[in-house]
């Protein structure tokens, strides 16, 4: 069911140092920041040879970051992402097997214009995973 590791997602209390540590420090090549008000954070991604690490703020009054980031001011490792080819299909069968999807259960659109969705963290042993459709 699984497919390719889409991106691994750090929570960063201020997006712009973390761009100039990441650009400027690791030399790595960073999108423009995304701001994504229907998802309550803004997103920059750092473009790797093998996958992406997505940089997240907390944006608005109901992020759903701003919990962890509360709990780990720092910043620290929010999510992982892996790739699916039919979402729903994923879904249905995770549902059928005791995972419990975020939300509505209902796939939204993400950072790249596609389906994702979040799978709790309790039920992947600590980990919140996303998964997101390509
Ligand atoms: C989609 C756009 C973009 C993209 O890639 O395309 C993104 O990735 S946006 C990313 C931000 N969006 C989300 O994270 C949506 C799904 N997340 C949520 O709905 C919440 O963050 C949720 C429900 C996972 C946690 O919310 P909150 O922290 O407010 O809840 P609690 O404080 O009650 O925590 C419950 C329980 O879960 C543990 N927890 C929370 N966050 C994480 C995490 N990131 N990784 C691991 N565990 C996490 C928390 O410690 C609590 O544990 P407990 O043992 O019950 O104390
Ligand atoms: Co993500």
């Amino acid at each position: 069911m699984l497919g390719r590791l889409n991106h691994v997602a750090l929570a960063v209390p201020d997006l712009g140092r973390a761009v100039a540590r990441y650009r400027d420090t690791l030399g790595a090549r960073v999108s423009d920041p995304l701001a994504l008000p229907e998802h309550g954070v803004t997103v920059v991604f750092v473009e790797l040879e093998n996958t992406r690490i997505e940089l997240l703020e907390p944006l608005g009054e109901n992020s759903p970051i701003a919990a962890f980031l509360a709990r780990t001011p720092r910043g620290g490792m929010h999510h992982v992402c892996y790739e699916v080819s039919d979402i729903r299909a994923a879904r249905d069968r995770l549902v059928a097997q005791g995972a419990r999807v975020l939300g509505d259960g209902e796939p939204t659109i993400g950072a790249h214009g596609k389906p994702v969705l979040f799978l709790h963290p309790s039920d992947l042993f600590g980990t919140l995973t996303e998964l997101e459709e390509v």
